[in-house]
């Protein structure tokens, strides 16, 4: 519990060794905010809609929303949750600590397992599944006491809009009606939390990666997420109350390569601690839902990319290479084992 960087970082002038990146792993050049990045409006023109995210999909494999439909209220509700959830003194949170990420309700900290790594990352992050809400709320922390029922709201609402934005990219893309149904069926979030951090340049908050899962929708209150965009590293601009949409690994592989999933990696800051609040839906991970290249987006002129897997198998080996992976290694380098 004393790991938590939240725990024992208030003040801290130097950054401890243990959280000092080599050089190669630290953050190094980047463009602050790319103004590029697409952000859709979800009231707009349907049509339009569909247009502009596929589009968005096709060239960055991240947008973000505005008036999606998830009140200002409630998102701003869900940042003073966590700020107070983090705040909370240690033996409040006990319940749900880990050291390690386990299945269910987890409180840990830095990267996938503390006790492993040789260098740690500045981010404690609190995980759980979402759905169905009354299947997992109990496991959900008991505190603030008005965690379960504000979470268990923003589920459902979160829930529609991704829906929705699924729905819209099926039609982009001309597949059928609840094509991503089974491949959606896990409803997770995780809760990213970096406090301040007194040598920002030095540390990392979380490395370079790409989500395994369908599809990932973020709300964030300070700047620090980046995506790699032609082997450059972009900042995506904070926008108050907007989510950001990426893609994650098994888009690309049923989209046959049409939609790109993008790596992106957190960064810190001095002053103030940053908090993202992240929702993943995609295939569950105990289960073998098959993965494949959706068959009408298999043509002879875009042959088909990748085998059929199943996802439970998928995921295991992804967190064994996750586990292993060295700093520098090529983007997408987990569906290597299943390109044609
Ligand atoms: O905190 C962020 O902005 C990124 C978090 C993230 O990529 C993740 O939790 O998968
Ligand atoms: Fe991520």
């Amino acid at each position: 519990m004393a790991k938590l960087v939240s725990s024992w970082s208030n003040g801290v002038k130097f950054i401890p060794k243990d959280y000092v990146m080599p050089p190669e792993r630290r953050a190094g050049d980047y463009i602050t905010v790319c103004k590029e990045i697409p952000v859709i409006n979800l009231e707009d023109d349907r049509s339009e809609i569909v247009r502009q995210i596929l589009k968005a999909c096709q060239e960055f494999g991240v947008f973000q929303v505005i008036n999606h439909g998830v009140s200002d209220k409630m998102m701003e509700d869900m940042m003073a949750l966590y700020d107070e959830f983090f705040n909370l003194p240690v033996e409040d949170k006990l319940g749900v600590y880990s050291e390690k990420l386990r299945k269910g309700c987890t409180l840990y900290t830095s990267g996938l397992e503390y006790a492993k790594e040789d260098v740690h990352y500045w981010k404690d992050t609190l995980k759980h599944p979402c759905h169905p809400v009354e299947e997992h709320s109990p496991s959900w922390p008991d505190k603030p006491y008005r965690y379960k029922e504000e979470v268990a709201r923003y589920v459902v609402e979160v829930r529609k809009m991704g829906f929705k934005i699924l729905d819209m990219i099926g039609e982009g893309l001309g597949l059928r009606e609840g094509y991503f149904n089974e491949v959606s069926q896990e409803h997770s979030m995780a809760i990213n939390r970096y406090p301040p951090c007194p040598n920002p340049s030095l540390a990392m908050g979380i490395a370079g990666h790409n989500d395994p899962n369908l599809i990932t929708f973020l709300q964030q209150d300070h700047y620090g997420l980046q995506i790699l965009k032609d082997g450059i590293w972009m900042g995506v601009e904070p926008i108050p109350n907007a989510f950001v949409v990426n893609l994650g690994y098994q888009f690309h592989v049923i989209s046959n390569g049409k939609l790109k999933c993008v790596e992106h990696r957190g960064l810190l800051n001095s002053s103030v601690s940053r908090t993202s609040i992240v929702t993943f839906l995609g295939p569950n991970p105990e289960l073998p839902t098959v993965v494949e290249p959706a068959k009408e987006l298999v043509t002879s002129s875009n042959p088909r990319m990748f085998k059929s897997y199943r996802y439970n198998e998928f995921i295991a080996n992804y967190l064994v290479m996750a586990y292993n992976r060295k700093s520098g290694s090529r983007n997408g380098y987990a569906l290597d084992p299943y390109r044609l």
